[in-house]
Protein backbone atom coordinates (compact mmCIF):
# COMPACT_ATOMS: atom_id res chain seq x y z
CA UNK A 1 0.00 0.00 0.00
CA UNK A 2 1.25 3.83 -0.50
CA UNK A 3 2.77 4.87 2.16
CA UNK A 4 1.42 8.76 3.85
CA UNK A 5 4.06 11.05 3.85
CA UNK A 6 4.75 11.63 7.52
CA UNK A 7 3.31 15.01 8.78
CA UNK A 8 5.66 17.76 9.33
CA UNK A 9 5.41 19.15 12.82
CA UNK A 10 6.06 22.89 10.89
CA UNK A 11 3.28 22.57 8.76
CA UNK A 12 0.40 25.14 8.75
CA UNK A 13 -2.91 24.03 9.85
CA UNK A 14 -1.16 21.05 11.84
CA UNK A 15 -3.10 20.21 14.94
CA UNK A 16 -1.84 18.06 18.30
CA UNK A 17 -4.37 16.19 19.58
CA UNK A 18 -3.36 13.79 22.79
CA UNK A 19 0.58 14.30 21.14
CA UNK A 20 -0.54 12.62 17.56
CA UNK A 21 -0.61 15.56 14.54
CA UNK A 22 -3.80 16.28 12.38
CA UNK A 23 -3.91 18.03 9.50
CA UNK A 24 -6.55 20.62 7.51
CA UNK A 25 -10.20 20.32 8.00
CA UNK A 26 -10.85 17.65 4.68
CA UNK A 27 -14.59 16.96 5.56
CA UNK A 28 -17.08 19.78 6.57
CA UNK A 29 -20.73 18.92 7.72
CA UNK A 30 -22.44 21.66 7.86
CA UNK A 31 -25.76 22.11 9.47
CA UNK A 32 -27.19 18.70 7.53
CA UNK A 33 -30.53 18.12 8.62
CA UNK A 34 -31.85 14.57 7.31
CA UNK A 35 -35.89 12.90 8.07
CA UNK A 36 -37.40 10.18 7.01
CA UNK A 37 -41.56 11.10 6.73
CA UNK A 38 -42.17 12.29 10.31
CA UNK A 39 -38.98 11.00 11.84
CA UNK A 40 -35.89 13.64 12.69
CA UNK A 41 -32.81 11.53 11.92
CA UNK A 42 -30.49 14.36 12.34
CA UNK A 43 -31.12 18.03 13.41
CA UNK A 44 -28.82 20.46 12.11
CA UNK A 45 -25.69 18.62 12.60
CA UNK A 46 -22.11 20.23 12.06
CA UNK A 47 -18.85 19.27 12.58
CA UNK A 48 -15.75 18.88 10.68
CA UNK A 49 -13.07 16.25 10.27
CA UNK A 50 -9.67 17.12 9.95
CA UNK A 51 -6.85 14.83 7.77
CA UNK A 52 -4.88 11.87 9.63
CA UNK A 53 -7.60 12.50 12.64
CA UNK A 54 -9.73 9.38 14.17
CA UNK A 55 -12.70 11.15 14.54
CA UNK A 56 -15.57 9.01 16.57
CA UNK A 57 -19.28 9.65 16.63
CA UNK A 58 -21.02 8.30 19.88
CA UNK A 59 -24.42 8.38 21.05
CA UNK A 60 -27.16 6.52 22.69
CA UNK A 61 -29.35 4.10 20.34
CA UNK A 62 -31.24 5.69 17.63
CA UNK A 63 -29.40 8.66 18.23
CA UNK A 64 -28.52 9.24 14.06
CA UNK A 65 -24.75 8.17 14.17
CA UNK A 66 -25.41 5.87 11.16
CA UNK A 67 -27.30 8.02 9.23
CA UNK A 68 -24.51 10.55 9.94
CA UNK A 69 -22.14 8.02 8.01
CA UNK A 70 -24.58 7.25 5.22
CA UNK A 71 -24.94 11.19 4.57
CA UNK A 72 -21.51 11.32 4.91
CA UNK A 73 -21.08 8.08 2.46
CA UNK A 74 -23.53 9.51 -0.02
CA UNK A 75 -26.30 6.92 0.97
CA UNK A 76 -28.77 9.24 2.20
CA UNK A 77 -29.34 12.38 0.61
CA UNK A 78 -30.04 15.34 3.80
CA UNK A 79 -33.11 17.68 2.94
CA UNK A 80 -30.76 20.31 4.27
CA UNK A 81 -27.18 21.31 4.82
CA UNK A 82 -23.91 21.12 2.90
CA UNK A 83 -21.20 18.71 2.95
CA UNK A 84 -17.63 20.08 1.74
CA UNK A 85 -15.38 17.79 0.92
CA UNK A 86 -11.02 18.06 0.22
CA UNK A 87 -12.48 21.74 -0.52
CA UNK A 88 -15.33 21.41 -2.65
CA UNK A 89 -19.04 21.59 -2.22
CA UNK A 90 -20.20 18.02 -2.42
CA UNK A 91 -24.01 18.20 -4.22
CA UNK A 92 -26.08 14.84 -4.93
CA UNK A 93 -23.06 12.62 -4.75
CA UNK A 94 -24.47 8.82 -4.20
CA UNK A 95 -22.46 5.91 -2.58
CA UNK A 96 -20.51 5.03 -5.98
CA UNK A 97 -19.37 8.78 -5.78
CA UNK A 98 -17.95 8.86 -2.65
CA UNK A 99 -16.45 5.06 -2.74
CA UNK A 100 -14.73 6.30 -5.81
CA UNK A 101 -13.40 10.19 -4.53
CA UNK A 102 -11.83 7.83 -1.43
CA UNK A 103 -14.56 7.42 1.22
CA UNK A 104 -14.57 3.41 2.05
CA UNK A 105 -16.86 2.14 4.71
CA UNK A 106 -17.30 -1.05 6.82
CA UNK A 107 -21.04 -2.06 8.21
CA UNK A 108 -22.52 -2.82 11.75
CA UNK A 109 -23.42 -6.10 10.33
CA UNK A 110 -20.65 -7.66 8.41
CA UNK A 111 -21.86 -7.65 4.44
CA UNK A 112 -19.57 -10.01 3.34
CA UNK A 113 -19.80 -12.91 0.64
CA UNK A 114 -19.83 -15.78 2.94
CA UNK A 115 -18.87 -18.34 0.37
CA UNK A 116 -15.82 -16.71 -0.95
CA UNK A 117 -12.53 -16.80 0.27
CA UNK A 118 -10.53 -14.53 2.44
CA UNK A 119 -9.00 -13.44 -0.38
CA UNK A 120 -11.25 -12.94 -2.87
CA UNK A 121 -13.53 -10.99 -0.58
CA UNK A 122 -10.78 -8.26 -0.06
CA UNK A 123 -10.55 -8.42 -4.14
CA UNK A 124 -13.92 -6.99 -4.81
CA UNK A 125 -12.43 -4.35 -2.38
CA UNK A 126 -10.19 -3.41 -5.74
CA UNK A 127 -13.28 -3.36 -8.47
CA UNK A 128 -13.23 0.73 -8.30
CA UNK A 129 -9.36 0.49 -8.72
CA UNK A 130 -9.85 -1.66 -11.73
CA UNK A 131 -9.38 -0.21 -15.24
CA UNK A 132 -9.15 -3.21 -17.77
CA UNK A 133 -12.59 -3.66 -19.83
CA UNK A 134 -14.75 -6.50 -19.28
CA UNK A 135 -13.58 -8.54 -22.28
CA UNK A 136 -10.22 -8.44 -21.48
CA UNK A 137 -10.86 -9.91 -17.94
CA UNK A 138 -12.91 -12.61 -19.28
CA UNK A 139 -9.97 -13.17 -21.68
CA UNK A 140 -7.55 -12.64 -18.54
CA UNK A 141 -5.18 -11.48 -21.04
CA UNK A 142 -2.28 -8.92 -21.85
CA UNK A 143 -2.90 -5.51 -19.57
CA UNK A 144 -5.99 -7.05 -17.92
CA UNK A 145 -3.93 -9.99 -16.77
CA UNK A 146 -1.04 -7.60 -15.83
CA UNK A 147 -3.56 -5.64 -13.78
CA UNK A 148 -4.99 -8.63 -11.85
CA UNK A 149 -1.56 -9.88 -10.59
CA UNK A 150 -0.85 -5.95 -9.39
CA UNK A 151 -4.66 -5.86 -7.63
CA UNK A 152 -3.74 -9.61 -6.05
CA UNK A 153 -0.46 -8.14 -4.96
CA UNK A 154 -1.99 -4.99 -3.28
CA UNK A 155 -5.20 -7.84 -1.15
CA UNK A 156 -1.46 -10.43 -0.33
CA UNK A 157 0.07 -6.75 1.53
CA UNK A 158 -3.22 -6.36 2.92
CA UNK A 159 -3.54 -9.58 4.41
CA UNK A 160 -0.17 -9.38 5.84
CA UNK A 161 -0.95 -6.23 7.34
CA UNK A 162 -4.02 -7.80 9.02
CA UNK A 163 -2.03 -10.70 9.93
CA UNK A 164 -4.49 -12.92 8.45
CA UNK A 165 -2.33 -15.16 5.64
CA UNK A 166 -3.34 -18.46 7.54
CA UNK A 167 -6.84 -17.90 6.74
CA UNK A 168 -6.33 -16.35 3.13
CA UNK A 169 -7.80 -19.20 1.45
CA UNK A 170 -10.68 -19.87 3.72
CA UNK A 171 -14.26 -18.95 2.74
CA UNK A 172 -15.40 -16.24 5.12
CA UNK A 173 -18.35 -17.78 6.51
CA UNK A 174 -16.48 -20.17 8.61
CA UNK A 175 -14.09 -17.82 10.36
CA UNK A 176 -15.15 -16.92 13.34
CA UNK A 177 -16.59 -13.41 14.14
CA UNK A 178 -14.02 -11.25 15.12
CA UNK A 179 -11.67 -12.71 12.17
CA UNK A 180 -14.74 -11.67 10.01
CA UNK A 181 -15.03 -8.20 11.23
CA UNK A 182 -11.42 -7.64 10.43
CA UNK A 183 -11.65 -8.75 6.78
CA UNK A 184 -14.21 -6.57 6.27
CA UNK A 185 -11.92 -4.01 7.10
CA UNK A 186 -9.20 -5.71 4.75
CA UNK A 187 -11.84 -5.04 2.05
CA UNK A 188 -12.29 -1.67 3.13
CA UNK A 189 -8.63 -0.83 3.00
CA UNK A 190 -8.20 -2.66 -0.46
CA UNK A 191 -10.00 0.36 -1.95
CA UNK A 192 -7.42 2.50 -0.40
CA UNK A 193 -9.19 5.14 0.70
CA UNK A 194 -8.55 8.52 2.26
CA UNK A 195 -11.50 8.34 4.89
CA UNK A 196 -12.85 5.09 6.34
CA UNK A 197 -15.59 4.99 8.27
CA UNK A 198 -16.18 2.02 10.40
CA UNK A 199 -19.70 1.41 11.86
CA UNK A 200 -19.09 -0.34 15.05
CA UNK A 201 -15.93 -2.21 14.20
CA UNK A 202 -16.12 -3.68 17.72
CA UNK A 203 -19.36 -4.97 17.97
CA UNK A 204 -19.51 -8.89 19.78
CA UNK A 205 -16.17 -8.72 19.86
CA UNK A 206 -14.39 -10.16 23.10
CA UNK A 207 -11.61 -8.04 24.88
CA UNK A 208 -8.57 -9.73 22.95
CA UNK A 209 -10.75 -9.15 19.76
CA UNK A 210 -11.45 -5.33 20.51
CA UNK A 211 -7.26 -5.21 21.28
CA UNK A 212 -6.84 -6.42 18.09
CA UNK A 213 -9.10 -4.11 16.59
CA UNK A 214 -7.74 -1.33 18.40
CA UNK A 215 -4.26 -2.25 17.10
CA UNK A 216 -5.42 -2.41 13.60
CA UNK A 217 -6.97 0.88 13.34
CA UNK A 218 -4.20 2.95 15.07
CA UNK A 219 -1.60 1.16 12.48
CA UNK A 220 -3.95 1.62 9.48
CA UNK A 221 -4.30 5.40 10.55
CA UNK A 222 -0.35 5.91 11.48
CA UNK A 223 1.34 3.45 8.72
CA UNK A 224 -1.17 4.74 5.56
CA UNK A 225 -2.62 7.89 6.81
CA UNK A 226 -5.87 7.50 6.70
CA UNK A 227 -8.23 9.47 8.17
CA UNK A 228 -11.06 7.64 9.83
CA UNK A 229 -14.37 8.29 11.57
CA UNK A 230 -15.86 5.68 13.61
CA UNK A 231 -19.31 4.46 15.46
CA UNK A 232 -18.73 2.96 18.36
CA UNK A 233 -20.26 2.20 21.98
CA UNK A 234 -17.56 1.05 23.79
CA UNK A 235 -16.50 4.11 25.13
CA UNK A 236 -13.15 2.75 26.88
CA UNK A 237 -11.87 2.55 22.73
CA UNK A 238 -13.40 5.72 22.20
CA UNK A 239 -11.87 7.43 24.86
CA UNK A 240 -8.05 5.46 23.77
CA UNK A 241 -7.97 6.04 20.33
CA UNK A 242 -10.03 9.23 19.18
CA UNK A 243 -8.61 12.50 18.73
CA UNK A 244 -12.14 14.36 18.77
CA UNK A 245 -15.36 12.86 19.53
CA UNK A 246 -18.61 14.33 18.33
CA UNK A 247 -21.56 12.93 20.60
CA UNK A 248 -25.27 12.97 19.40
CA UNK A 249 -28.87 12.30 20.85
CA UNK A 250 -32.02 12.36 19.36
CA UNK A 251 -30.37 13.22 16.32
CA UNK A 252 -29.36 16.59 17.76
CA UNK A 253 -25.47 17.51 18.41
CA UNK A 254 -25.09 17.64 22.46
CA UNK A 255 -21.18 17.38 22.63
CA UNK A 256 -18.00 18.08 20.28
CA UNK A 257 -14.47 18.13 21.54
CA UNK A 258 -11.29 15.79 22.76
CA UNK A 259 -12.21 12.60 24.83
CA UNK A 260 -11.38 14.46 28.22
CA UNK A 261 -13.86 17.39 27.08
CA UNK A 262 -16.71 15.45 25.96
CA UNK A 263 -16.15 13.38 29.23
CA UNK A 264 -16.78 16.49 31.24
CA UNK A 265 -19.72 17.77 29.29
CA UNK A 266 -22.70 17.86 31.43
CA UNK A 267 -25.09 17.63 28.72
CA UNK A 268 -23.47 14.28 27.78
CA UNK A 269 -23.02 13.10 30.94
CA UNK A 270 -27.04 13.25 31.28
CA UNK A 271 -27.83 11.42 27.86
CA UNK A 272 -25.89 8.67 29.29
CA UNK A 273 -26.43 7.95 32.32
CA UNK A 274 -29.91 10.06 32.82
CA UNK A 275 -32.02 8.30 29.96
CA UNK A 276 -32.60 4.41 29.44
CA UNK A 277 -30.49 4.38 26.83
CA UNK A 278 -28.99 0.61 27.58
CA UNK A 279 -25.38 2.00 27.35
N1 LIG B 1 -34.07 4.14 6.46
C1 LIG B 1 -34.75 4.64 7.50
N2 LIG B 1 -36.10 4.80 7.43
C2 LIG B 1 -36.78 5.33 8.46
N3 LIG B 1 -36.23 5.72 9.63
C3 LIG B 1 -34.90 5.57 9.77
C4 LIG B 1 -34.08 5.03 8.72
N4 LIG B 1 -32.79 5.02 9.14
C5 LIG B 1 -32.80 5.52 10.39
N5 LIG B 1 -34.06 5.86 10.76
C6 LIG B 1 -34.46 6.47 12.03
O1 LIG B 1 -33.58 7.55 12.27
C7 LIG B 1 -33.23 7.58 13.67
C8 LIG B 1 -31.72 7.46 13.82
O2 LIG B 1 -31.33 6.12 13.47
P1 LIG B 1 -29.80 5.67 13.33
O3 LIG B 1 -29.82 4.24 12.89
O4 LIG B 1 -29.08 6.64 12.49
O5 LIG B 1 -29.32 5.77 14.84
P2 LIG B 1 -28.02 5.15 15.54
O6 LIG B 1 -27.52 6.20 16.47
O7 LIG B 1 -27.09 4.65 14.51
O8 LIG B 1 -28.62 3.95 16.37
P3 LIG B 1 -27.95 2.52 16.83
O9 LIG B 1 -26.92 2.84 17.86
O10 LIG B 1 -29.11 1.80 17.42
O11 LIG B 1 -27.40 1.89 15.59
C9 LIG B 1 -34.00 6.47 14.36
O12 LIG B 1 -35.19 7.00 14.88
C10 LIG B 1 -34.28 5.50 13.21
O13 LIG B 1 -35.45 4.77 13.46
Amino acid sequence: MTEAKPMQMNEPDVHFHGGRATGPVILDLRNISLSFGGVKALTDISFDVRQHEIRAIIGPNGAGKSSMLNVINGVYRPQQGEIVYRGQHRKNMDCYGAAKSGIARTFQNIALFKGMTVLDNIMTGRNLKMTSNFLLQALYWGPARREEIAHRRKCEEIIDFLEIQHIRKTPVGRLPYGLQKRVELGRALAAEPEILLLDEPMAGMNVEEKQDMCRFILDVNDQFGTTIVLIEHDMGVVMDISDRVVVLDYGCKIGDGTPDEVRGNPDVIKAYLGGDSGH
